[in-house]
């Protein structure tokens, strides 16, 4: 259905994309990850001709898209959008948002837009609200709101740029749902999102960009379990955990709870796991605060979550003299360290070099 040949676009002196090849075939769902600023969004934006390539060829069902004589209207209407920002129309209610398209461009009557209109607003689970302006919705509303219209369009695919991104975190799943929904009942997506267990789970392929090209591509299981290229691996691995270097005493506890809080949302943790690994932190970090005050202070902790055997390890490592708090006599009160073996299993000392290094599972019961 879309077929993309030696893709190319420079900005000024930037060369974001530098030869990007794909296709998308109907009924695909396509995950496209990768690091900030690698020109994902930008990938998305020249298929439908937001931004102008600079260079190859664009097919939409055969035709070239950049060839003059292509109908650029009615190629882009097959191309439906979804942007991170919503972009809804701020003085139309949400059921006119989804029946404006409709009425001026695809010459639909307002009773027959209306009544499509009001189907897919219920079919996003806001029926209720096809009276209510956006700024009266939720993010996740808004965002609900902008995918039936896109619908409303008719098209035959739909490009996704980070619906997500701009959300709390609490509405991410409303909206992730909406997306599975359509992915089930076989519509062809494209989808730019930095979401991978939404990406491991909805795709039937994924594309990692990097470098301005299409860097390594496959079906999940292999860029997520098994991926064959070397910047792809460190990637994946980057966003499966999470470091936090503290370097004094004075650390911001509440900071180190936040970003663990959010790790374990990214990664759909149950609530107890979460819990447990945040108490885990808290006193791993008082026994060491207590054993080293003499010395510098210096802690690395790397909280990571394996898939395969979903669980989530944590890693902490001091810098300095010999310090296992966990053997007999070391401290004199164990209060911390039986609540440490209540909440962890596997827990193994190693000294590394001139480091203290601790390793352990966070305990699922
Ligand atoms: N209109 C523009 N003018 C100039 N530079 C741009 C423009 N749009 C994007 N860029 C630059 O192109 C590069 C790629 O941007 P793009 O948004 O496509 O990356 P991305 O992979 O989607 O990043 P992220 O994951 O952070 O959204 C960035 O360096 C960005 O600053």
């Amino acid at each position: 259905m879309i077929k993309v040949e030696h893709l190319s676009k420079q900005f000024g002196e930037l060369t974001v994309l530098r030869e990007v090849n794909a296709e998308i075939k109907k009924g695909e769902v396509i995950s496209i990850i990768g690091p900030s600023g690698t020109g994902k969004s930008t990938f998305l934006r020249c298929l439908n001709l937001l931004e102008m390539p600079s260079g190859g060829r664009i097919f939409i069902d055969g035709t070239d898209i950049l060839d003059k004589s292509a109908d650029v209207p009615k190629l882009r209407q097959k191309m439906g959008m979804v942007f991170q920002s919503f972009n809804l129309f701020a003085h139309l209610t949400a059921l006119e948002n989804l029946t404006i398209g409709p009425v001026k461009l695809l010459g639909r009557s307002k009773e027959q837009a209306g009544k499509k209109a009001m189907e897919l607003l219920k079919m996003v689970g806001l029926a209720e609200k096809a009276g209510s302006f956006p700024d009266e919705l939720s993010g996740g509303q808004k965002q609900r709101v902008a995918i039936a219209r896109c619908l409303a369009m008719e098209p035959e695919i739909i490009l996704f740029d980070e619906p997500t991104s701009a959300l709390d975190p609490t509405m991410v799943s409303e909206v992730l749902a909406v997306i599975r929904r359509l992915a089930k009942e076989g519509m062809t997506m494209a989808v730019v999102t930095h979401e991978m267990d939404f990406a491991r789970d909805v795709s039937n392929r994924v594309f990692y960009m990097d470098e301005g090209i299409i860097y390594e591509e496959g079906p999940p299981q292999q860029i997520f379990e098994n991926p064959q290229k070397e910047k792809t691996r460190v990637f994946i691995n980057r966003v499966r955990s999470l470091t936090y270097h503290i370097r004094n005493q004075n650390y911001d506890l509440y900071a180190i709870n936040g970003e663990i809080e959010h790790f374990c949302e990214k990664h759909v943790l149950p609530k107890t796991t979460r819990n447990k690994a945040l108490l885990l932190v808290e006193e791993l970090l008082a026994i060491f605060s207590a054993g080293q005050v003499t010395r510098q202070f210096e802690i690395d902790l790397t909280l990571s979550y394996s898939e395969k055997r979903d669980s989530l390890e944590l890693v902490a490592e001091s810098a300095g003299d010999y310090f296992n708090p966990f053997e007999e006599n070391t401290l004199p009160d164990q209060l911390g360290t039986t609540i440490i073996k209540n909440l962890s299993e596997n827990m193994e000392y190693q000294r590394v070099s001139d480091r203290n290094r601790f390793s352990m599972t966070v305990k699922k019961q």
